[in-house]
């Protein structure tokens, strides 16, 4: 696990998201409820790859949730952070 310290040094570097050392989330808004199902399903793609499953919430009829934490751990990890600039990676293109 990572401190609340550590995890605010990482998230300098990654647009959008927020959390500590509990978890890190970040919200996408685009078009339409179809857009955010679309957004959701490449966010599972991508989890499904890295092994490393975050909470999916899609709200508001356009927005989606992201968050993430390791279970295992009980909090935000190194690989919480690979998978948020993965999707960042892949989302922000
Ligand atoms: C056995 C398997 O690798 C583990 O259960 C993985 C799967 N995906 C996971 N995802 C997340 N977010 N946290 C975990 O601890 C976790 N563990």
């Amino acid at each position: 696990m990572l401190s609340d310290d550590e995890v605010a040094r990482a998230l300098q570097d990654l647009t959008g998201w927020t959390g500590d050392a509990r978890s890190i989330s970040r919200t996408w808004t685009v078009k339409g409820f179809n857009g955010a199902v679309q957004l959701a399903n490449v966010v599972a793609w991508a989890a499904n790859r890295a092994n490393h499953h975050p909470d999916i919430r899609i709200h508001d009829y356009k927005c989606v949730t992201v968050t993430s934490l390791t279970h295992d751990e009980g909090g935000t990890t190194e690989h919480d952070l690979a998978l948020a600039r993965r999707l960042n990676g892949i989302l922000d293109a």
